[in-house]
């Protein structure tokens, strides 16, 4: 039993309060990431499960077990730090052994856990050299190493691929993936701001959130599997955060409700349909309607319906996709995603159909509407029909 229990935590540092009300639950081998931007309180939560940083208020649980006064190496965890925290003038297989020899664990047993680790992360051939005879990447697969031969129940890793490339960031992610897989009955908990590692990970992503409103910073955002949050953001936080380039914002009046939802219209005059429930509200509410930049699909027919027209200030071109920049009077651009090459800005305005079901809309409050319980869930949704 590994699964990990956070009720209505806290923690403060003196009098600053950095987590607010953490609920959370973490199932028997879930890979679960703690997502967010800087100083939104992710290491914290992960050092307070590590025993590293006390609890201030409420119930932490691991297996079963109040943990809150229990040290740290009768916890069942094992973390790896982002700076590896290797000791420099022990070997390889030190490094790997020593948390083992502390535990007094017999010595044939640490030759045999270590040496099958090694075998493992392909560190055999550098077990008797020093941490700086080595490469980035191998320094964190001998931090990964030393987690793994203490058979822990929690593996934790606090922004582990950091100090490493792009090209050898991608590796490790996907070598991280694989222990996930050598090791099921594990639970995996994995501090990112990096929101295609979470995405790529997790079972479960929770987003903490930081920002000037101080009531809600270093509280959870949402809790979900990457793609609910991707296609069902719960408020315009979680909606802004995930997704590269962010999400378009739009302010929006309600025209109308009906059998399919919403109608809202953009201060461009605009009418879009979205199917969601607008109970509680009256039409001339103002809201925020978000539209993904690959959401907004470039059609020739001017007549049609469920388009926003727009006149393009810019376009980008990777070879993969462009971006097309476009007219808005908002600090931030609004961007178009499209898959063909754009290779000149278009004179006139252009036309970008966007799908009831792809259209997400906010109150004042920040708080997603509800869908119709007619949408598809966000695992059905498909883009091939979307124009
Ligand atoms: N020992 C401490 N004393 C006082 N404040 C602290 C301490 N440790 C962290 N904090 C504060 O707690 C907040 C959360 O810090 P934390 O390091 O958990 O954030 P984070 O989301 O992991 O950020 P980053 O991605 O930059 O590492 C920050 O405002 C930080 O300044």
């Amino acid at each position: 039993m590994t699964q990990i229990l956070l009720e209505n935590v806290e923690k403060r540092f003196g009098k600053l309060t950095v987590l607010h009300d953490i609920n959370l639950n973490i199932e028997d081998g879930q890979f679960c990431v703690f997502l967010g931007p800087s100083g939104c309180g992710k290491s914290t939560l992960l050092r307070m499960i590590a025993g590293i940083e006390e609890t201030t208020e409420g119930d932490l649980t691991i297996g079963g077990e109040i943990m809150n006064d229990v040290p740290p190496a009768e916890r069942r965890v094992a973390m790896v730090f982002q700076n590896y925290a290797l000791y420099p003038h022990m070997s390889v297989y030190e490094n790997m052994a020593f948390g083992l020899k502390q535990a007094k664990t017999p010595k044939a047993d640490i030759e045999k856990r270590v040496n099958e680790a090694a075998r493992m992360l392909q560190i055999e051939p550098l077990l008797d050299r020093k941490p700086k005879q080595l490469s980035g990447g191998q320094r964190q697969r001998v931090a990964i190493g030393r987690a793994i031969v203490r058979q822990p129940a929690v593996f934790l890793f606090d922004e582990p691929l950091s100090n490493l490339d792009a090209a050898l960031r991608v590796h490790m992610r996907s070598e991280i993936a694989n222990l996930h897989r050598d090791y099921p009955e594990a639970s995996m908990i994995y501090v990112t701001h990096d929101q295609t590692e979470a995405m790529a990970l997790a079972d479960k992503i929770v987003l903490l959130r930081a920002g000037p409103d101080v009531t809600k910073k270093g509280s959870i955002a949402q809790i979900g599997a990457p793609l609910e949050l991707y296609h069902r953001p719960a408020n315009l936080f979680a909606a802004g955060f995930l997704g590269s380039p962010s999400m378009n914002f739009f302010t929006v009046t309600l025209e109308s409700a009906n059998a399919e939802g919403a109608v809202v219209k953009l201060q461009s005059g605009e009418l879009l349909q979205v199917p969601v429930s607008t109970d509680g509200l009256s039409n001339g509410a103002e809201l925020t309607l978000g539209l993904r930049p690959e959401h907004m699909h470039p059609v020739d027919d001017e007549t049609r319906e469920q388009v926003i027209r727009r006149k393009v200030r810019a376009v980008e071109n990777f070879g993969e996709y462009s971006h097309l920049y476009l007219n808005e009077s908002t600090e931030k651009p609004m961007i178009a995603k499209v898959a063909e090459d754009v290779l000149k800005v278009p004179e006139k305005p252009m036309a970008f159909f966007v799908k009831p079901a792809a259209c997400h809309l906010f109150d004042a409050d920040g708080e997603a509407l509800a869908y119709l319980p007619s949408v598809p869930g966000p695992h059905e949704l498909s883009e091939t029909d979307a124009v």
